[in-house]
């Protein structure tokens, strides 16, 4: 089941079009990457998500239920970290979350019983600073206890890695993965290593659609364009190599490379064997989400 489907979503600055008919369709329980260079509309859907935002046309549904701006109905099903997350710097964590539990209506002993376990979970059980103390990454810890505090269906976060260093960058991805099992997580980013590590599924938007979307796997495979290295022990078999398999490019000393079927490879083994030309490397090189995405923005 999807846990967020949206519909041919537009929306319009001035003459600026920033979404020009979204689709998107987030399954229950994946962790989605939402792809999206600076100014593409990340931010934009998720505050139509949110209801935040008018959109000018389409559709957004959370966990079935129509989303509608202005209404708050929806988002008892979401959580929501955004980019910069605000917090009274005077408080403690664990006094920051009982505070969200009471005015969103907890009862003491749920607040109780969650906030122990989401600060065990973000890390900062032991932590008895105040929160202006913290660095970038607790805040953002903090600020993904404080979404997950009524147990949403759908965690969305707005570029949560974007401003970490890699330790703190790690913290938060291996966080995200780990609340997978609880809820589904919808996370923006421009980082594509950070997609790579975690997501399940993931979407790319580009001139105001989702250029590519869907399983990262199916992705992988379906625009795969691993890349090869054959590296000969003389340049004469290296130029013969050339001359029969000329979609080869000579990139260093005795070095062609390509990107054809693997099959290829085998014919240029076998020809390889059969001439008796000594291959000192033959090398394959998985595509990266970066070259994928690249190939698709630049078509
Ligand atoms: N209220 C607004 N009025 C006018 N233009 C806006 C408004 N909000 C966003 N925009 C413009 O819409 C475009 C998309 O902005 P948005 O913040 O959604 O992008 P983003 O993908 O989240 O980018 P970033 O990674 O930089 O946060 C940008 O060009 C932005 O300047």
């Amino acid at each position: 089941m999807e846990m967020l489907k949206i519909t041919g979503l537009h929306k319009r600055f001035g003459d600026k079009e920033v979404l020009r008919g979204l689709d998107l369709s987030v399954p229950e329980h994946s962790v989605f990457g939402f792809i999206g260079r600076n100014g593409a509309g990340k931010t934009t859907t998720m505050k139509m998500i949110l209801g935040l935002l008018k959109a000018d046309a389409g559709e957004i549904r959370v966990n079935g239920e129509k989303a509608v701006y202005g209404q708050t109905g929806t988002n008892r099903h979401i959580g929501y970290l955004p980019d910069v997350p605000e917090f009274y710097p005077f408080m403690t964590a664990p006094e920051y979350l009982r505070f969200c539990g009471e005015i969103t209506g907890m009862t003491k002993a749920d607040i109780a019983g969650r906030c122990e376990e989401l600060l065990e979970l973000v890390g900062l059980r032991e932590e008895r600073h105040r929160i202006k103390g913290f660095s970038r990454g607790m805040k953002q810890r903090l600020g993904i206890a404080q979404a997950l505090l009524n147990r949403p269906k759908l965690l969305i976060c707005d570029e949560p890695s974007s401003a970490l260093d890699p330790v703190g960058r790690k913290e938060i991805l291996d966080l995200l993965l780990a609340v997978r099992e609880q809820t589904t997580v919808l996370f923006s980013t421009h980082i594509l290593s950070d997609v790579e590590r975690i997501c399940t599924d993931v979407a790319l938007l580009d001139h105001g659609t989702a250029g590519i979307q869907g399983k990262l796997a199916d992705i992988r495979s379906r625009y795969r364009s691993d890349e090869y290295t054959v590296e000969t022990e003389n340049k004469a078999g290296m130029l013969t190599l050339q001359e029969v398999f000329p979609f080869m490019r000579h990139t260093g000393p005795n070095q062609l490379v390509f990107r054809e079927e693997d099959s290829r490879v085998f014919d240029i083994m076998r020809f390889a064997a059969d001439r008796q030309i000594p291959l000192l490397k033959i090398e394959r090189e998985e595509a990266t989400l970066e070259s994928l995405f690249m190939e698709v923005v630049e078509k």
